[in-house]
């Protein structure tokens, strides 16, 4: 058989044409890309409206992904990308496992499902009901944070309940937010590409202000509930505005630099608000000294929304 990476185009859901990493065989174009260093391969599947994963490939004949019921797979594959850049380039991380694991995604999920997951082991997206979401992976904050949840899963491994589990939902905000950011994309908003099309300007959550979707951003405000595995979308607003404070002090990069460590090197399974504290506080020293100002921003942050 005559087969090749190639080097096609598509266009996502806000319209804009984007280069694809595709794979030709036999004169069908694969939304497979090859391209990434030491091998991590980035898939792309549909399930057609059905449930089971990961569905088939979604493929083309002319290696242009510019039709409509394409877009989303598009926008998956081309975001998924975008992410392992970032975790590559700047932390020197192959793919979520460090390992090199291949991305895989899923649009097209269920019916009017207004939901996206990381399962274990693919992301997936459904399309959302057209009111309250449009197809979710229209928007690369909601990528990167789905694929953050498996960057914390094979790290800090963040139990998905009460306090660690808004920790897990925070991480997933934070690097969405980066992502974004260094994308050129800079906002402190999740999810306002795809959330509520009908109605512009909103969006998931707000790092900046976590009261504008109900979320608390002080310790004196935590949601006790047993909903929503403790609250876990509630409470993330806390370690949250903790980033806000902390990025707007010392910016993103470092920001970044120092989240990264305390997920990857110090944050455990059950680790809490208070262990975050001291985990970025640990990871601050590491990297800059206890009397540098990104410890103190650290420290200021955290304060600020009553922890420590
Ligand atoms: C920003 C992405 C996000 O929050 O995705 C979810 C949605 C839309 C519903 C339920 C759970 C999640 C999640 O990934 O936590
Ligand atoms: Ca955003
Ligand atoms: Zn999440």
């Amino acid at each position: 058989t005559q087969e090749a990476a190639t080097t096609g185009t598509g266009k996502g859901s806000s319209g804009e044409t984007v280069t694809l990493q595709t794979y030709q065989s036999n004169g069908t174009y694969y939304l497979y890309d090859t391209s990434k260093p030491m091998d991590g391969i980035i898939r792309t599947y549909t399930a057609n409206q059905g449930s089971s994963l990961p569905g088939n490939y979604v493929t083309d004949a002319d290696n242009n992904f510019q039709s409509s019921n394409q877009a989303a797979a598009v926008d998956a594959h081309y975001f998924a990308g975008l992410t392992y850049d970032y975790y590559y380039d700047t932390h020197g991380r192959n793919s979520y496992d460090n390992n090199g694991s291949d991305l895989i995604s899923t649009v097209h999920y269920g019916s009017n499902f207004n939901n996206a997951f990381w399962n274990g082991s693919q992301m997936v997206y459904g399309d959302g009901d057209g009111s309250t979401f449009s197809p979710l992976s229209g928007s690369l904050d909601v990528v990167a944070h789905e694929l953050t949840h498996a960057v914390t899963d094979t790290t800090a491994n963040l139990v998905y309940q009460d306090q660690p589990g808004a920790l897990n939902e925070s991480m997933s905000d934070v690097f969405a937010v980066i992502v974004e950011a260094e994308n050129g994309d800079f906002d402190w908003q999740l999810g306002e590409d795809i959330y509520t099309p009908g109605t512009p300007g909103d969006a998931l959550r707000s790092l900046e202000n976590p009261e504008l979707y109900d979320q608390p951003s002080h310790m004196d405000d935590y949601y006790n509930t047993s909903a929503d595995n403790g609250g876990v979308h509630t409470n993330s607003g806390i370690p949250n505005k903790a980033f806000y404070y902390i990025a707007n002090d010392i910016g993103l990069d470092k920001s970044g630099d120092i989240y990264y460590r305390a997920l990857t090197s110090y944050l455990t399974s059950q680790s809490d608000f208070e262990d975050a504290r001291n985990a970025l506080l640990q990871s601050a020293e590491d990297l800059y000294g206890a009397n540098s100002t990104e410890y103190q921003a650290v420290s200021d942050g955290y304060a600020a929304v009553g922890i420590g």
